[in-house]
């Protein structure tokens, strides 16, 4: 069965997606911002609507479109990180404005490049509707797009919005050439402060090691293809924020990411030394030699704490 896909963001992420599901025979429309115009128009006669804006669109975007959305009409959310303003995931933002419609996630470790040429991966489609997963694994599949699903949404939200800042991190530990030793810690320390903010958000403890969180950790955070790990090799030639950004050129979650979850670790009491390092450096506090300084002078700790 072909379905009718509207896909809202046209950036790298929507605009493979567009590309990978018109070739397996559904009908796609788009919106992006720059199209201009009423994003409502592209609601009317589809069957799913695909949202792969940045986190900082999805707020303005579900304000816009909470009026116009069928209740009926199925959203997936492909936005990775934590909005700063809200502290909230993308599915969390769309839930505010839009409580009633079917909804699901999509994430895993999918840099768009690898997926555009045709390469073969593996993601997972996540929903408190176990049928709307189960029909969109279905449907959404390609011979070289496995899908798996899940019921633990927010779960999955967190471990991609906070796998971007532990791979930014080891953009910077590779860019400092601080070798295998130091990068295999770093993305197990990272793991560890993924996994205190996914409980905490009453995820499952078993998602941070799927394909969204462990898969997109190390698929992240060992690509050069990866924007975040990039801008962390750029911080790490001492480039501050402002330049790293302009030399990605594109979008960058794990800087907005790392501060909204230091404002919620410091809110809620929890321990994130790697993140919290990272906004320091964003912040021009400290320079990156010294973050790492930091991180190995910390009190001495069981590994089961963060
Ligand atoms: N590129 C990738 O490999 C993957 C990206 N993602 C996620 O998908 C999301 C989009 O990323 P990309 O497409 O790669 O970024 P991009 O920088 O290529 O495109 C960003 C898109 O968001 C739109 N946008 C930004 N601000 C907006 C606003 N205020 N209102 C409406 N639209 C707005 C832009 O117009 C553009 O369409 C991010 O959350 C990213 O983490 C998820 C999986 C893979
Ligand atoms: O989420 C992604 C891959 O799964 C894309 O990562 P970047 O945003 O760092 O390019």
């Amino acid at each position: 069965m072909s379905l009718r896909i509207t896909v809202l963001g046209r950036g790298a992420w929507g605009g493979t997606l567009l590309r990978l599901w018109e070739r397996q025979g559904h009908r796609l429309n788009s919106w992006s911002r720059r199209d201009g115009g009423d994003p409502a128009t592209v609601l009317k006669d589809c069957d799913l609507v695909v949202v792969a804006v940045s986190m900082v669109g999805v707020a303005p975007l579900a304000r816009q479109l909470q009026d116009d959305w069928p209740t009926d009409l199925p959203l997936l959310s492909c936005s990775k990180g934590i909005d700063l303003d809200t502290l909230c995931t993308a599915s969390q933002l769309w839930r505010r404005h839009l409580p009633d419609v079917p909804l699901a996630v999509l994430s895993g470790p999918n840099l768009a490049d690898e997926l555009e040429r045709g390469l073969p991966a593996a993601s997972v489609l996540s929903s408190q509707d176990a049928g709307l997963a189960r029909h969109l694994q279905e449907q959404l599949r390609a011979p070289h797009f496995r899908l798996y699903t899940n019921a633990d949404p927010i779960g999955t939200e967190a471990a991609g919005a906070l796998k971007n800042v532990i791979a930014l991190a080891a953009g910077i530990s590779d860019g400092l050439g601080l070798g295998a030793n130091a990068k295999a810690s770093l993305l197990c320390r990272g793991l560890a402060e993924i996994a205190v903010v996914l409980q905490a958000l009453g995820g499952q403890p078993s998602t941070l090691y799927g394909l969204a969180g462990l898969g997109d950790l190390l698929a992240t955070a060992n690509s050069s293809l990866s924007r975040n790990y990039r801008f962390g090799t750029l911080l790490a030639e001492g480039c501050d924020e402002a330049t790293a950004l302009a030399r990605i050129g594109a979008t960058v979650e794990g800087t907005r990411t790392a501060r909204a979850t230091l404002a919620l670790a410091e809110r809620e009491g929890w321990q994130l030394p790697i993140c919290g390092q990272v906004v320091r450096l964003l912040a021009g506090r400290v320079t990156a030699r010294q973050a790492v300084q930091e991180l190995m002078q910390r009190d001495l700790k069981a590994e089961a704490a963060p």
